[in-house]
């Protein structure tokens, strides 16, 4: 029974799964958090990554590990290895007006956001790379002058768990390569060119491997107290008896595709820090308007994704303002009547990136006296943060995905109230897998691949599903839809 590990490096933790390759039965999982704040150093992602590991009880068993990571982030390495400045996150706005300057030099307006849809698969906005970096040759210039190489925080895990072993040993996969802004899905290369604009000059890119490639070996030493290590760690997970393969890994949205096994029809609603709606295609996208960003998924196709920076941490602030547990805010919300008689929640708490308002703020409307109450809050924070979703998967439908079933992932579909207002807000079904870490499952998954061979990853099965239905509530949108302008 060879065993295979895939690992979640998100924006708010890590979590290890280890799984049974052939079947995909769970054997053991760890999970460690990840600091708070838009910038972060890498090293925090690595010890979090080795705390995780040895909870999970260490790879030395494991045939292969993969790493799912956060997309975007912007990890720059000197010529030595080092970090250059703590990286900047999928969700800091900060680039911004670089984004901005980037459609510009591309000619403004749509003619700008056509060359880039077309270029890379999406329009600037200030999460993708190539933004980061324009925003560090403006700002840090002494910083930008040491940048060697530039890679993502999953390509930089990768490289650690690999022993570091020079710049030119950095890999990474299709899927997190189309969230950079400088690769394009459409010809599967780099547009090196693209990057000089952004960063005025070319630093090293890591090499992109194909979905079921190695990108080398465990070094053995990398998790245990030897000289790569840093920081504490609970000591389990070094000491690899055999070869251990690295997979290539990928973005978490392309994992979580791979972890819930999405087929044609299915649209993917993940609820994390960041709401997501994807589906995995045939053909690249190119949204002009730039709602639709047209990645390329795990396993050789495209992930035609929309991202919302204002998620699950909307039903976190809204139960912080209650003064009260995600499970109470749940039941207040379920308590109070759908459309909250009115009061609408416009949840840009982080800014937004879909629509691209970087600057905006949250916004309450319909406040009454007999809607001042902690339940209608609550449903108003539900609903809110999911109309945001539903927008997103018009979006997505609107550049031709088929949405023959929804799929609910992510820590948010943990929450009862999302699962059975979910369907109010689509209009359609949603179908909820059981709890669980599908985007370390993916990664697993392609472990898996990456350990057995062949032409695609092996079949696992993700367990008995649970469908909510209901009737849908038009008037919420329209309300949301009025509110958010
Ligand atoms: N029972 C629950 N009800 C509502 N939200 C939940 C529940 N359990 C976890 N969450 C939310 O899940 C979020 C983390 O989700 P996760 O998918 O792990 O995020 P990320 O992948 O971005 O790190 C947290 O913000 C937390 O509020
Ligand atoms: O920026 C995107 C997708 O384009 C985000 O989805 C990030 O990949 C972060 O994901 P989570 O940590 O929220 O899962």
């Amino acid at each position: 029974m060879p065993l295979v590990a895939g690992v979640d490096s998100s924006t708010q933790s890590c979590k290890v799964v280890v799984r049974d390759a052939e079947t995909g039965a769970l054997v053991r999982q760890g999970r460690a958090p990840h600091p708070a704040g838009t910038e972060v150093e890498p090293a925090a992602w690595w010890n979090a990554l080795r705390a995780a590991v040895a909870e999970a009880g260490g790879l030395a068993d494991v045939a292969a590990v993969s790493v799912g990571g956060q997309q975007h982030g912007m990890v720059c390495l000197d010529e030595a290895g080092e970090v250059v400045r703590p990286a900047l996150l999928w969700n800091d706005t900060r680039s911004a007006d670089a984004a901005r300057e980037l459609v510009a030099e591309a000619g403004g307006g749509e003619t700008g956001r056509r060359f880039w849809a077309e270029a890379t698969g999406a329009v600037p906005v200030a999460s993708f790379t190539a933004t980061k970096l324009r925003w560090l040759a403006r700002h840090e210039p002494a910083n930008a002058d040491r940048v060697a190489a530039v890679c993502l925080p999953h390509d930089w895990l990768t490289w650690r768990l690999a022993g570091a072993p020079g710049l030119d040993a950095l890999r990474t996969d299709r899927g997190d390569a189309s969230g950079t802004g400088y690769w394009s899905p459409r010809t599967g290369e780099y547009r090196l060119d693209l990057l000089e604009q952004a960063f005025g000059r070319r630093p090293r890119v890591p090499v992109v491997l194909g979905p079921a490639e190695a990108a080398g070996q465990l070094d053995p030493a990398a998790l245990g107290d030897g000289p790569t290590a840093d920081g504490p760690v609970g000591g389990a997970g070094s000491g690899a008896a055999g070869r251990v393969l690295l997979g290539p890994g990928t973005g978490d949205n392309a994992a979580a595709a791979l972890g819930v096994g999405a087929g044609p029809g299915d649209v993917v609603v993940s609820i994390g820090t960041s709401g997501t709606v994807f589906a995995v295609a045939d053909t690249p996208a190119a949204d002009a308007a730039g709602a639709v960003a047209g990645f390329a998924d795990a396993t050789g196709r495209f992930l035609p994704l929309v991202c919302t920076l204002n998620a699950a941490r909307v039903l976190d602030a809204a139960a912080t303002m209650l003064g009260v547990d995600l499970d109470t805010l749940g039941e207040l919300a379920l308590s109070a009547p759908a459309g909250a008689d009115g009061l609408v929640l416009v949840p840009y708490l982080e800014g937004e990136r879909t629509p691209d308002r970087p600057h905006a703020t949250g916004e309450l409307r319909g406040l009454t006296l007999g809607t001042s109450t902690p339940a209608h809050l609550a449903r108003a924070a539900v609903e809110g943060m999911l109309c945001g979703l539903a927008d997103g998967l018009d979006a997505l439908l609107a550049q031709g995905a088929r949405a023959d079933r929804i799929i609910l992932v992510g820590g948010g579909a943990r929450s009862a109230a999302v699962r059975r207002i979910a369907p109010q807000v689509f209009g359609r079904p949603v179908v909820v897998p059981p709890p669980g870490e599908y985007v370390a499952d993916g990664a697993a998954r392609q472990a898996a691949w990456v350990a057995l061979g062949g032409d695609a990853p092996p079949a696992w099965s993700i367990g008995d599903t649970e469908e909510y239905a209901a009737e849908p509530v038009p008037a919420i949108r329209e309300r949301y839809a009025r509110a958010r302008g």
